[in-house]
């Protein structure tokens, strides 16, 4: 990161060249689309917009015009401004605290998003809810369960309250309503939980990272633990599950599960505690967590 001196004042104004202004937005078009788990085909359908351009764009080839730029931040549940210029805003003190977050790397980012929380989120409650987060396969159904047993909670998952909050399976909401619809019965579906449950285990959705006022929401009130893995162990036991959800449809399933976990990285490292399953037995992760989970509530 650059160090500023003391008295420059903060950049207000970006002084990028067209080229290095589209190739940062390919960047943040690309970021973005892994944070959501959304292969390039997937974001295509989405927004109308084509496979080919979009891999344009992200290379920092494109010059989209408004409109395109806004069907895809609309199918990514952003706002045009997010996606144009990560500056934006109107209010100048909140472009000032962009500014100076903006050559923060990612866990730069989680540090100061921390210290934001501890000033100004007020106090939390987290009661005995434990939530499980992590990639497709890091175990927060197979272990969740079991751990709900070992503490006597109820087990919770949260992709079966959507579903039947909306009346059909996951896959049928994402490909009926979009991914804005899906995070936002996830977004209520999650409010609920934490309000009917002062203990449980709560097993979420892979992209739950992915809509920061449902991630903060969570943060703030269970205790959460990052399930991680090696990505040839997500992908190999997600593919043993004969299930390919974020990967579906994607020829590049192996580059795309490393850009997606890396994006989320920074993210899910926000939990507060994390459990390597890496190379482990699913018992010796069992303990683990019990042990990890039990230090949490207590
Ligand atoms: N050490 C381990 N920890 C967790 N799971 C393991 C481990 N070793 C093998 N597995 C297997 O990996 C799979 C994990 O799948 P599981 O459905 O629990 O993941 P998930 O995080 O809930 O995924 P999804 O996001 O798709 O719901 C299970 O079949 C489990 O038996
Ligand atoms: O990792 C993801 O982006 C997802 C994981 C699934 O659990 C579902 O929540 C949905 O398919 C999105
Ligand atoms: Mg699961």
């Amino acid at each position: 990161m650059r160090q500023r001196t003391q008295n420059e004042a903060p950049p207000r104004r970006s002084t990028l060249g067209i080229e290095d202004y589209l190739a940062r937005l390919g960047d943040r078009v690309r970021a973005a689309r892994a944070r959501r788990g959304m292969s390039r085909k997937i974001l295509a359908r989405d927004s109308g917009v084509s496979e080919r351009y979009l891999a344009q764009l992200e290379s920092g080839r494109g010059n989209p015009s408004v409109a395109v730029l806004h069907q895809i931040a609309d199918a990514m549940d952003m706002s045009v401004m997010e996606l144009a210029d990560p500056h934006g805003g109107t209010d100048p003190a909140l472009a000032e605290i962009l500014s100076l977050l903006s050559p923060l790397d990612g866990g730069e980012l989680a540090e100061a998003a921390r210290l934001l929380e501890q000033r100004f989120a007020g106090s939390s409650t987290r009661g005995n809810r434990i939530a499980l987060i992590g990639l497709r396969g890091a175990g927060k159904t197979t272990l969740g369960r079991a751990l709900a047993e070992k503490l006597g909670v109820p087990f919770i998952e949260l992709n079966r309250v959507i579903e039947q909050d909306y009346g059909a399976s996951i896959g049928e909401l994402l490909s009926l309503s979009g991914q804005p619809a899906f995070r936002r019965y996830e977004n209520r579906c999650l409010n609920q939980i934490l309000t009917d449950y002062e203990e449980a285990v709560i097993s979420t959705g892979g992209g739950i990272v992915a809509n920061p006022e449902t991630y903060t929401m969570l943060l703030r009130r269970a205790h959460t633990i990052w399930l991680q893995a090696s990505p040839e162990e997500h992908m190999q036991r997600v593919v043993e599950q004969g299930d390919m959800r974020p990967m579906e449809q994607n020829r590049e399933a192996m580059t795309d599960l490393r850009a997606i976990l890396e994006a989320r990285a920074p993210l899910y490292d926000r939990a507060e505690a994390n459990v390597d399953t890496a190379g482990e037995t699913l018992e010796t992760s069992l303990t683990k967590l019990t042990e990890t989970a039990r230090g949490l509530i207590g």
